[in-house]
């Protein structure tokens, strides 16, 4: 089994479990439910492009920093430039949780990426009670009419949708609804990082679709062969967080790549 495998095996009953202790009657009376998103779409659009991400740990990296706390991390990546915020909420694998979201909501207004294994409509419910902007959909672990009612459900509840494929195959998945495609520069069967392929896969989207190119941004040099081709934005995890101070990292980064 892969990790992608195991990752959706727990989350099914990680869901059920959270389906029978709170309702999505309960989660609808969130101070959250009725606010209206900030948009990810026209972010990327006026600031630098980066969607920096809080990140405690990973399967493939192992704990990266488990000393900040999301509010001190998530204000300055606000402050110092990103046009999005990533924040994992998954706890097995990642170390989150929802209230890394919902500790953070009232204190940015920069649109804020649920990163999460989104497997049921329980999910999508739960994602706008928090707080959260933008969910993500992974088309390996989805089919395409899952993903199209998937999108269906989250335009209704005001949630913008972060599709995130890694193949060819997987291109089927995209539908005129999608907001953004994410290209995973990551495998997540062997971890390995291939921004080549990502270039490649990128140049058969259709032209009007924004692109976000997702993982393994390790430097400088990557970023800007990335930007270069075109990409709009840029999904950077890893790099700021093993840094002491993540949101000063990402002040260098973006004097330093001129953005
Ligand atoms: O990061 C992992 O090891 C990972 C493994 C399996 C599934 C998902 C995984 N990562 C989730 C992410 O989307 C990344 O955190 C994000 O793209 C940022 O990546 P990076 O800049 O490489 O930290």
């Amino acid at each position: 089994m892969n990790i992608l495998d195991k990752i959706i095996q727990r989350k099914k009953e990680e869901v059920s479990f959270s389906k029978s202790n709170t309702s999505v009657s309960a989660l609808k009376e969130s101070e959250f439910f009725g606010r209206e998103n900030f948009s990810l779409k026209e972010s990327l659009k006026k600031r630098s492009g980066i969607i920096a991400e809080f990140k405690r740990q990973s399967p493939s990296k192992g704990i990266i920093n488990d000393t900040v706390s999301p509010l001190e991390v998530v204000s300055a990546y606000e402050k110092l430039g990103a046009s999005g915020i990533s924040v994992l909420t998954d706890r097995d694998f990642f170390g989150g949780s929802s209230e890394d979201i919902l500790n953070v909501r009232n204190s940015v207004n920069t649109p804020i990426l649920r990163k999460d294994f989104m497997i049921d409509e329980y999910q999508f419910y739960e994602a706008k009670s928090i707080g959260a902007d933008v969910i993500l959909l992974i088309a390996a672990c989805l089919s395409p009419q899952q993903v199209s009612e998937f999108t269906e459900l989250s335009h209704e509840l005001g949630l913008e949708v972060l599709l995130e494929i890694h193949t060819e195959e997987e291109l089927k998945h995209i539908h005129k609804n999608i907001d953004l495609v994410g290209i995973n520069n990551r495998n997540l069967k062997d971890f390995k990082v291939d921004l080549q392929h990502s270039v490649t896969l990128k140049n058969q989207l259709p032209k009007e679709i924004l692109s976000v190119a997702e993982s393994g941004i390790y430097n400088e040099e990557d970023f800007r062969y990335l930007k270069n081709e075109g990409f709009d934005g840029f999904l950077m995890g890893e790099y700021f967080m093993k840094h002491e101070d993540p949101g000063k990292k990402l002040a260098e980064f973006i004097s330093n790549t001129g953005i």
